[in-house]
């Protein structure tokens, strides 16, 4: 039975209707429940943890605090599905992926406003997450389908082979800012390569997941192959990291919930982990460039989703002989082109807005230059809206320029040589994407190929092809997903010897 929230969702797939609703529900707020072993378990005994809607700023939803044995309750349904899914058929699986994908594309728009409401990007940046969220379940249903083993003969002495086997049951664990885009990027593979999965999104954002666990139940998804708990790190996400049957983690999120995961994780050493986390990403812009078209590759790497993307370009250097004629022409493109509410939306949380104002207090006192933006009200009224800010003049060492601020802020600096902007790209702890704007071929190469991040763009931005290794590197994580490296994080793999009789 679909629970009794989803079925009062359900219906609300359009701005206006779902607007309505919020003014006019009972039982206001929405109160989420976990979905375990096919059924919608009531949330009444569980504290519960406070959603809001950062387009208003208003109350709107509680999301239940799912305790340890809450948890432990989901680990072990996941264990007994683990069983039977295990040996199902690539078909069989691929069946159900392509069942889940055709009814998310069906509800395509359902999906997008509540997205737009829990998380406070625009309806049209919601839509793209929602066809993302598509893809990710059809790739894996068809790659699953292709997929080849190494086979070797070594001096026709012994034949040897790779076999896989689904690892066991996996935490899925996702962050706020592409709530379901980030939770189905982990849950597609997950279950096609044989594994299931207990599924955790972000506590800041979690009405899409429970929207998805109505998706999976009208799916016919086998009982127990992927189970949502909600809840917040500290308690839910916590007791599901170290809990002893979990055999996998794939998480997304900031750089600190990923040490604390991977030092949980440690005493169990068979656990798999995929760790996707924070980047400071640099877009150097070389003089060579077709101008016009570099500023709205950089424009779009810096805010697109409010700058809530962990690959988002925040730091942008351009060499010195473009420098002026570059910083105006972002600013009036920006100006025109990225206004706030149509083109950019509301940041997610109060905390989170009052942590990127806090960059912009600190870039007052260093004297920075406001390009575009200022520092805005420490208490909004109505939603958490941050202008789109350029920031000039700030030091290349300064926190501003180090840190992720992931949010509608970009700092611009320059630099002289390829050298020099290879040195700044690469002077930060984290490594996880890049933005290489120039039209000289042996440069693309020459430089590309010494930047330390995972994902290098060049002349473009977030393009992607669902089979490509995706991850980081330094402190941006550990681990890549994407087509095999994703059956990697899946699977356990034996070679087998086979000597010639
Ligand atoms: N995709 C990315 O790279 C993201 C980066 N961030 C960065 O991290 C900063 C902090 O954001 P947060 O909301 O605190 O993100 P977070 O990393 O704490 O949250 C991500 C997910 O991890 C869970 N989590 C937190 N602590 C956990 C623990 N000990 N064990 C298991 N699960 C745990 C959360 O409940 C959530 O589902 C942001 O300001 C941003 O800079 C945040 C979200 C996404
Ligand atoms: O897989 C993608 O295309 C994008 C991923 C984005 C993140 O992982 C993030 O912002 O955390």
């Amino acid at each position: 039975m679909a629970s009794l929230l989803c079925s009062a969702l359900w219906e609300r797939n359009t701005l206006e209707k779902a607007h309505n609703f919020l003014t006019t529900w009972k039982s206001f707020p929405l109160v989420l429940e976990n979905y375990v072993s096919n059924t919608f378990a009531s949330s009444s005994y569980f504290e519960n943890i406070p959603s809001f809607n950062p387009q208003t700023g208003q109350l709107y939803a509680h999301v239940p605090l799912s305790t340890p044995a809450a948890v432990d309750s989901a680990v072990l349904a996941a264990e007994a599905a683990f069983k039977t899914w295990s040996k199902t058929t690539r078909a069989e699986r691929s069946k159900y992926l392509q069942r889940i994908a055709a009814l998310i594309q069906e509800n395509r728009e359902l999906f997008a406003v509540w997205e737009s409401i829990d998380q406070g990007k625009t309806l049209e940046r919601a839509r793209v997450e929602v066809d993302r969220a598509v893809s990710n379940f059809s790739y894996f249903s068809t790659y699953i389908l292709h997929e080849e083993s190494s086979v070797r003969m070594i001096d026709g002495v012994a034949l040897t082979y790779e076999h896989r086997s689904p690892a066991g049951v996996f935490a899925l664990i996702s962050p706020w800012n592409m709530p379901l885009y980030l939770l189905t990027w982990k849950i597609a593979p997950c279950l096609a390569f044989g594994c299931t999965a207990v599924a955790k999104p972000s506590e800041v954002t979690s009405m899409t997941a429970l929207l998805l666990a109505e998706v999976i139940r009208q799916a016919e998804l086998p009982s127990g192959v992927l189970n949502i708990v909600f809840g917040d790190g500290a308690t839910t996400g916590s007791a599901l990291v170290k809990h002893a049957k979990v055999k996998g983690i794939s998480f997304t999120g900031g750089t600190a919930t990923g040490i604390q995961i991977r030092k949980d994780a440690a005493a169990h050493i068979y656990k798999h982990l995929s760790l996707e986390l924070g980047g400071k990403n640099p877009t150097l812009v070389f003089d060579d460039v077709d101008l016009e078209k570099a500023v709205a590759t950089a424009a779009m790497a810096a805010f697109e989703n409010q700058g809530e993307i962990c690959l988002c370009g925040s730091r942008i250097y351009v060499q010195s002989t473009i420098y002026e004629t570059f910083v105006k022409q972002f600013t009036s493109f920006i100006s025109e082109n990225y206004k706030l509410r149509s083109k950019v939306g509301a940041v997610v949380s109060l905390q989170h807005y009052q942590k990127i104002r806090s960059y912009l207090l600190l870039a007052e006192k260093e004297r920075g230059t406001f390009q575009l933006g200022s520092i805005p009200e420490e208490y909004p009224k109505a939603g958490y809206w941050i202008e789109p800010t350029i920031l000039t003049g700030i030091a290349t060492n300064s926190r501003i320029m180090r840190e992720e601020i992931f949010g509608p802020v970009v700092a611009i600096a320059q630099f002289e040589g390829e050298e020099e902007a290879i040195e700044l790209a690469n002077d930060n702890p984290n490594g996880l994407a890049s933005v290489l704007l120039t039209r000289d071929g042996a440069r693309m190469r020459r430089v590309g190929e010494r930047i330390e991040a995972g994902l290098v763009w060049v002349n473009c931005w977030l393009v992607r092809e669902l089979g490509t290794p995706f991850g980081g590197m330094k402190n941006s994580g550990v681990g890549k997903e994407g087509g095999a490296y994703s059956r990697d994080v899946f699977t356990n793999v034996r070679t087998l010897h086979l000597p010639s009789v």
